[in-house]
């Protein structure tokens, strides 16, 4: 959550507060323009940014004196910054943390901060300082998984797997969990290849399923979404670290076999009408837009659209 305000529209708005030091005349600067020269040795400089829902973020990264402070010092002077925000009127802090300063962790936690998320490299607390529950949003809820079923329409053969570290070999799409900032499509044509060699590419959307405390999930609830993809290579070279089988197999006997997943199953079933009726039956297709607020483009997966509902002509 990035401040909407320039470097100098930030500077404006840092709180800056100061722990009590040993000596007189060094109180914590109220207010947003606060400003006090040369903190004693062993005080805390704790300067934090303004967000657009009036939450304070504190980023240690940036705060150089931290390294020669130790996790007392630090408690003492993020209590006092804490009650000039409170006074203030702040909503909430977020405090992040570089792995390397995690010593600041257990002192931040005994003043009532939580853990927010981690990276690999920094965790973020929050504390809450607003009336009533927090209305911090939570971090990530689910993981993204994508399989790719690769079916090709002239031998009506379907791409399939067994799964090595599985106790039961069914079965199933090769597939895999998405990585952060890829596409739904890039990840099943990316998983197909790396677990089967087969080259493909991405044609549609076929189902979602939502699976909440899935146990390969970390505690968190999992999305596993299947696309319909064509093949362009046909030799199988399977990764044998991830599977014990692959083949090319016969949609109908796919379809039929009881030595497979019911959501495989489903699938199978699904991709046997969309082949004989139009896959348009079956097809949830991609098309990318522009965002409104970000000026970014996001893809949007839906039933393709009649050409006069496209155009609105002649619709009432
Ligand atoms: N119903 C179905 O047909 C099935 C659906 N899924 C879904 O597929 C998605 C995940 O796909 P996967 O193929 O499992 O992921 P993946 O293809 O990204 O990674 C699987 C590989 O990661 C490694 N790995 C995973 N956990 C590990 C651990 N704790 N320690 C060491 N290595 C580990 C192993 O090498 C494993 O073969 C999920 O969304 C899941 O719900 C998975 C299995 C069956
Ligand atoms: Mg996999």
């Amino acid at each position: 959550m990035r401040p909407l305000l320039s470097w100098a529209g930030r500077r404006a708005v840092l709180a800056r507060t100061y722990s009590p030091g040993p000596s007189a005349g060094y109180r914590g600067a109220s207010g947003a323009q606060g400003y006090v020269r040369n903190p004693p040795v062993g005080t805390c400089d704790l300067q934090g940014e303004l967000d657009r829902f009036g939450g304070i973020s504190l980023r240690l990264a940036r705060l150089d004196a931290l390294d020669r402070l130790d996790a007392a010092a630090f408690q003492k002077g993020l209590q006092a910054a804490v009650q000039q925000w409170r006074s203030e009127g702040r909503t909430a802090v977020w405090l992040h943390i570089p792995i390397l300063q995690s010593r600041f962790i257990a002192p931040a936690a005994s003043l009532g901060f939580c853990f927010h998320h981690a990276e690999s490299d920094s965790s973020t607390l929050t504390l809450w300082l607003g009336e009533g529950p927090s209305r911090l949003p939570g971090y990530a809820s689910h993981q993204v998984g994508v399989a790719g079923a690769v079916f090709d329409e002239s031998t009506r053969k379907i791409l399939v797997v067994q799964d090595r570290n599985k106790l039961k070999n069914m079965w199933k799409f090769p597939g895999g969990l998405s990585e952060p900032g890829e596409d739904i499509g890039d990840t099943a044509v990316r998983e197909v290849f790396e677990e089967t060699g087969i080259k493909s590419e991405f044609r549609s959307l076929l189902s979602i399923r939502q699976q909440h405390t899935n146990p390969g999930a970390f505690g968190k609830s999992d999305m596993y979404i299947i696309c319909r993809l064509k093949p362009y290579s046909f030799t199988i070279n399977f990764c044998q670290h991830e599977c014990l089988r692959c083949e090319w197999m016969d949609l109908n006997d796919l379809a039929k076999t009881e030595n497979t997943t019911p959501i495989t199953s489903r699938v199978a079933r699904l991709l046997l009408y969309g082949y004989r009726e139009g896959f348009d039956k079956i097809d949830l297709a991609v098309e990318e837009l522009p965002a409104v607020h970000t000026g970014l483009f996001y893809k949007l997966y839906h039933k393709e659209l009649p050409d006069n509902y496209k155009t609105m002509k002649g619709i009432d």
